[in-house]
């Protein structure tokens, strides 16, 4: 199968990989360059321009850091959009909101192509060793044709029906997730300003009901202050406001979730929104500002 790959951020690059060592043919794009040389070293053929890499293959997945970027790879000029039309098919696996997903589709399926969008629950590692869980929803005879690529990438993919559901899961998914890293944070900080060992927190909550992979990975180097970026911070706060802007339309009430996104913007403010997403310690330590990758 040959697929074209836009966007080799940390889990680009890491997903292109896969397909590769799997035996794909994939043709890569990146706004910055250079960062196709390890692609091409693994044996994938580059474009130069998103469109150039719709004009090559039948398939072509995107993986990029937001809304305004999945925008601008598809609308600008040398577009996904120059290129897409019958019989090809195009997939959007980077995080973004029901709204940006819809006006992609609705783009796409106008030039006769068909659209999927396929966020990823799971981080670099998981996407290393093919482990993401993928929440795909839209044209269901391309999400069909992607399972070969998607068992590759992934442990597990749902489809989830109508465009827009695959975001708006992933969406929720994150929000849970940035808040139980703020509440984590606060349980290390108030072990240790009360006398107690943080270490012998994480040993005692990787015991007990609440124990999960998060914790033990992230912990270690929590305690230690070093957040070398799986998941960049930056990235976690633009899923905070994506998901607090859901609950704005549905009226749901997201206090937890209200006060982990104000974490995440200090953090930013201080210039951490580059380190892991875990350096949102450092603002709960009140130490930010002096974290290191
Ligand atoms: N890291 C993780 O653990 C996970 C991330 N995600 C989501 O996946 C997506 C990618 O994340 P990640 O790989 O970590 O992010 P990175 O920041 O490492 O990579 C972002 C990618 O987007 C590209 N990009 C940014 N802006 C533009 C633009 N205006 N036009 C074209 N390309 C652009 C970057 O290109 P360039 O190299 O030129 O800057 C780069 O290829 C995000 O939506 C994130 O929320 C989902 C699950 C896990
Ligand atoms: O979006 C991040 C993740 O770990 O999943």
């Amino acid at each position: 199968m040959e697929v074209g790959f836009l966007g080799l951020g940390i889990m680009g690059k890491a997903m292109a990989a896969n397909l590769l060592r799997h035996g794909f043919r994939v043709t890569v794009w990146n706004r910055t360059l250079s960062k196709c040389d390890e692609l091409v070293a693994m044996g994938a053929a580059v474009g130069d321009t998103p469109a150039s890499v719709v004009a090559k293959c039948k398939y072509t997945i995107a993986m990029l850091s937001d809304p305004s970027a999945a925008l601008s790879v598809v609308f600008d000029k040398d577009g996904v959009l120059e290129q897409i039309g019958e019989g090809k098919g195009y997939v959007d696996m980077s995080t973004v909101d029901a709204a940006t997903s819809c006006k992609i589709s609705e783009a796409v399926k106008q030039k006769g192509g068909a659209f999927v969008e396929a966020p990823v629950s799971g981080s670099k590692k998981p996407a290393e060793d093919g482990q993401l869980v993928i929440l795909a929803a839209g044209d269901k005879a391309l999400y069909d044709d992607m399972v070969p690529a998607f068992d590759v990438l992934g442990k597990k993919s749902f489809f989830l029906g109508e465009m827009g559901n695959g975001a708006k899961m992933k969406l929720v998914v994150n929000m849970i997730m940035g808040s139980m890293m703020n509440a984590f944070s606060e349980g290390l900080c108030l072990a240790d300003k009360s006398g107690l060992s943080p270490q012998t927190l994480l040993d005692v909550l990787d015991l007990g009901a609440i124990a999960n992979p998060m914790f033990k990975m992230k912990g270690p180097s929590m305690l230690q202050g070093s957040y070398n970026p799986a998941f960049p911070l930056k990235h976690q706060q633009k899923d905070m406001r994506l998901a607090l802007s859901l609950g704005d339309e549905n009226a749901v009430s997201m206090p937890v979730a209200a006060a982990s996104n104000e974490a995440f913007k200090k953090a930013r403010s201080l210039g951490l929104g580059d380190l892991d997403f875990s350096a949102v310690h450092e603002v709960l330590k009140g130490t930010g500002g002096q974290a290191k990758a």
